[in-house]
């Protein structure tokens, strides 16, 4: 079974962050390996509390598991902090950690700021030079190159981020109109098409698509043949999304699809 690593932040509601992942990785046939680099407090409506770990905190995590389990891929989630940024790509740096994914999480569905203001530069100059792919989703995408939000420049938007040395941008399309996500490999712009679903309950629909884009490449996809599947992944969780968890936009269901009349 191939191993897939999720460095990223704890939703104690479990709709988002590491246990979301977790979730992906399960639907996606690889065995999830996990380093926690901060926790939050919260539910489907609010962020209460951010405590972010000691970055050392992180490094220790991802070396242990490395060192026994390996990895065939690693996702970044929410981070928080420049230290955290900073201390995470010089491990996946030193470690030579293959197929990496970041996914920029700057705001929760619920709008709490998940990423202090000053670390995006270090997302820039250090983390994203040693990605696969980056995932931001379209408000994202504008804010990591310090401009207003505008689709109608989105190509524009992808190759800014592009210059900053990722193989690959996918601006995702949670927050479009046409609901495509978008991939420019350098060379040429991709849409990912897909069923659009009306549904609410997309609390974590960002991680889940991180996490398996990871997951597909460890199984040795081709980037856009990940991104396909990985789309198609996060757009059935939303579809079976748990409106009846919480008051807020409900959890995504990454296993909705296959329990779906099963018994339990
Ligand atoms: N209503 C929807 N129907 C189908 N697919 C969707 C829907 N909403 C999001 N997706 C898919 O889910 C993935 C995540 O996209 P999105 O742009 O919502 O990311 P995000 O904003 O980071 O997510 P999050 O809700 O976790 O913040 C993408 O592949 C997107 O196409
Ligand atoms: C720990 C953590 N990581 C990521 C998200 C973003 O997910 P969403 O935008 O769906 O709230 C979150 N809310 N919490």
């Amino acid at each position: 079974m191939k191993r897939v690593m999720s460095i990223a932040t704890s939703d104690s509601g479990a709709g988002a962050g590491i246990q979301a992942d977790l979730k992906a990785f399960l639907r996606c046939g690889v065995y999830g390996t996990t380093a926690i680099v901060a926790a939050t407090a919260q539910n489907t409506v609010e962020v209460t509390d951010i405590h972010p770990f000691p970055p050392e905190v992180a490094v220790r995590q991802i070396e242990t598991v490395v060192s026994d389990i390996g990895a065939d891929a690693v996702k970044t989630g929410m981070l928080f902090n420049a230290g955290i940024i900073s201390a995470v790509a010089g491990t996946i740096r030193r470690l030579e950690l293959p197929n990496l994914v970041v996914d920029p999480v700057m705001v929760a569905e619920s709008g709490a700021v998940l990423l202090e203001p000053e670390a995006v530069g270090t997302y820039r100059e250090e983390l994203f030079p040693l990605a696969t792919a980056i995932t931001p989703n379209l408000n994202e995408a504008f804010a990591l190159i310090g401009e207003e939000r505008d689709e109608s420049r989105i190509e524009d938007c992808a190759r800014a981020l592009y210059e900053l040395g990722p193989r690959a941008v996918i601006i995702t399309g949670g927050h479009t109109e046409s609901g495509a996500d978008l991939l420019y490999d350098g060379e040429r712009f991709t849409r990912i098409e897909g069923p659009v679903h009306a549904a609410n309950n997309t609390h974590g629909a960002g991680c889940t698509h991180s996490s398996a884009l990871a997951s597909f490449l460890a199984r040795g996809m081709d980037l856009e043949e990940a991104a396909r599947n990985a789309r198609r992944i996060a757009s059935e969780a939303v579809k079976y999304g748990l409106g009846e968890i919480g008051k807020g936009a409900g959890p995504v269901h990454a296993l909705g699809a296959i329990l779906e009349g099963a018994d339990l």
